[in-house]
């Protein structure tokens, strides 16, 4: 990968500063303009609200629940998580006050290449501009790895706020048990035992969680513009701490858009491509992406459940047979795969690239 050009940094959220036009490197091709204007008028998805509690207790209506929505949407909002609204708030608070820094500070923190290795991820503050994407994405955003402790690089986590790093230490052990409550009803669902998913993601020590923070600046020209252009997440599974007043997710399902609701006190969860291809296809990873509002800034945090690389991944036997042949390849290391298409803008399912073709 070629060297962060640092001196050119802009901030997307400095890009309007002066005359206050969209230059074109943001502007969405034509053929990407599927539903300009009507962004707003988008059917909200119906959206399976599902309660931690029930599921631990293994309450077999909330596992049909969860089987049917990670099935047909790949997507499930968690409530009664253990967390409380105010806790989740101070989350967002955080976030929102290290992206309302001055620039020279949160560059302090900027991503270099050095941080990047290929089974370590890229850390740091910084932008698609970096990568010199065919259309950029209308985000500023911060990677940090937050799990496990020892992996974590502190000298890459914001001095400011000063309660960043104990926040999003707390938050990010109260995830982990979330994740590991997640992956296990989902094995139930299935009728698996329930840590046959550890052996994709949590037993390992090598298995990480990734951190993306979103900064999606408010923008005048928002229909012609991507918060972030469609994929797929290429982790295990993903969970979204949504902005909870600005809208913007929006999911596709059966070659149509809707718009994700916000739901202050819950927190979303994306089936990611190693899961479709450990459930076989039976969990779908879906394609979603981000709008940006005119009025308001927005941000997200994203948490990705990463297997260690060296672990060969494929769908578990118990569910392939005769109605279901094996659908993807066992490979490994499917972020390296993932990565090599990320910067294209038609890289919206990658995971078509590990699809076994009958
Ligand atoms: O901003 C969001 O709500 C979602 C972000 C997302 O999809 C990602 O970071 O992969
Ligand atoms: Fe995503």
């Amino acid at each position: 990968m070629a060297a962060l050009p640092t001196a050119a940094f802009k901030p997307v959220q400095e890009v309007l500063e002066g005359e206050g036009v969209v230059p074109g490197r943001y502007i969405k091709h034509k053929d990407e303009h599927t539903q300009e204007d009507g962004d707003v008028l988008l059917p909200m998805m119906d959206c399976t609200i599902i309660d931690l509690a029930l599921l631990s207790s293994s309450s077999p209506q909330e596992l049909a629940k969860l089987h049917s929505a990670l099935n047909s949407w790949g997507c499930v909002q968690v409530v009664n998580h253990g967390m409380t609204s105010s806790f989740l708030d101070e989350v967002r608070g955080v976030i929102e006050q290290f992206f309302a820094l001055p620039t020279n500070e949160k560059q302090k923190y900027f991503r270099k290449e050095e941080s990047g290795s290929s089974d370590a991820p890229l850390e740091g503050y910084a932008n698609d501009d970096v990568y010199q994407q065919k259309t950029l994405n209308w985000n500023d955003n911060m990677h940090l790895l937050l799990f496990p402790l020892a992996k974590c690089k502190f000298e890459l986590w914001p001095q400011k706020p000063s309660n960043f790093r104990t926040i999003l230490e707390n938050y990010t052990t109260k995830s982990k048990m979330l994740f590991d409550s997640l992956l296990r009803a989902m094995a139930r669902s299935l009728k698996l035992d329930e840590n046959n998913f550890f052996e994709l993601w949590g037993n390992d020590e090598e298995d990480t969680i990734l951190g993306r923070f979103n900064f999606y600046p408010r923008c005048p020209a928002s229909n012609r513009v991507d918060g972030l252009k469609p994929h797929g997440d290429g982790s295990a599974i993903t969970i979204v701490l949504q902005d909870n007043k600005v809208e913007g997710l929006q999911i596709l399902k059966d070659g149509k858009w809707f718009r994700v609701p916000i739901i202050p006190e819950a927190i979303l969860l994306f089936i990611g491509d190693q899961m479709e291809i450990a459930s076989n296809g039976i969990f779908k990873s879906p394609a979603h992406k981000v709008v940006v509002s005119p009025y308001n800034d927005r941000v997200s945090l994203a948490m990705f459940c990463i297997p260690n690389p060296e672990k060969e991944i494929g769908p578990l036997k118990e569910l392939i047979n005769e109605d279901r042949p094996q659908l993807y390849k066992r490979l490994k290391d499917y972020g390296k795969i993932f990565f090599q298409y990320y910067p294209e803008n038609d890289a919206d399912r990658l995971i078509h690239t590990v699809k076994i073709n009958y």
